[in-house]
């Protein structure tokens, strides 16, 4: 199978546990609750997503036939050193594309590998660690890993029961109304105002955009 990729670039990790660390990220194009095209968010399962992941013309991105070639472009945007190599995998939705042959050869590249996925599509424990970031009006059928990252507020989302699913840390993050300061501003004092309330959640910005990075 080839993959479709959007960009591949370097930047700091900027959301969940891992904030602050150095990062390839390699985001895959398509999704499966929104076509990625704004004639569609209206009546997408997904109306906020705050990405571009349609087509496959950002930096370092294109079809890649194999795992190899992929493994191989991740590692160039790392550079030469092999040390404490760290990806992230997101998108768009990559558990439409990711597959075990292309998590060995990252691998195999020296990567520890992390995703960031909406949990509609089972993800393999292969995967060193695992976000999973819930969307009201969809099905959640990863309900285990490491980080569970619930954007805040959506609307018909029962956080009370996602609270017992098997994840290792349970973070809220404020929702961006892109371009809307005033509506992101009140997103975030009502995730503050949450986790004041839920000791069990911790608060995750968005620190990339704070820090206008990619
Ligand atoms: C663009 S998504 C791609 C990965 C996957 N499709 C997902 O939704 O988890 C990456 C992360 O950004 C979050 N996100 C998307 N739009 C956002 C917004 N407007 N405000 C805050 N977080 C957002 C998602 O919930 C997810 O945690
Ligand atoms: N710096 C940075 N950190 C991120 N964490 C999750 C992101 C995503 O779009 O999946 C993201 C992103 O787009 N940029
Ligand atoms: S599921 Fe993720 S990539 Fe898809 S539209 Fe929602 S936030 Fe964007
Ligand atoms: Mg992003």
């Amino acid at each position: 199978m080839s993959y479709a990729v959007k960009e591949i670039f370097l930047t700091l990790q900027g959301e969940g546990v891992h904030a602050g660390r150095r990062a390839v990220f390699m985001r895959f194009t398509g999704c499966n609750l929104w076509s990625g095209l704004e004639k569609d968010r209206a009546s997408a399962v997904c109306q906020f997503c705050d990405t571009d992941f349609v087509g496959m013309d950002g930096a370092g991105g294109g079809r890649f036939k194999t795992a190899a070639d992929l493994a191989k472009a991740a590692a160039s945007v790392w550079g030469n050193d092999p040390e404490l190599r760290f990806i992230v995998i997101t998108g768009g939705e990559p558990m439409l594309q990711i597959d075990e042959v292309l998590i060995q050869a990252l691998h195999d590249a020296g990567f520890e590998i992390a995703i960031e996925s909406n949990g509609t599509l089972p993800v393999p424990r292969s995967i060193d660690w695992i976000c999973i970031s819930p969307k009201a009006g969809s099905t959640t059928v990863q309900r285990s890993g490491d980080e569970l990252k619930l954007v805040w507020p959506q609307k018909g989302s029962d956080w009370q029961d996602m609270a017992h699913w098997d994840f290792a840390n349970h973070l809220v993050q404020p929702m961006d109304a892109r371009g809307d300061d005033a509506a992101s501003a009140a997103n975030l004092e009502s995730a503050i105002a949450f986790v004041q309330a839920n000791p069990k959640w911790r608060l995750s910005l968005q620190t990339h955009k704070i820090l206008g990075l990619a």
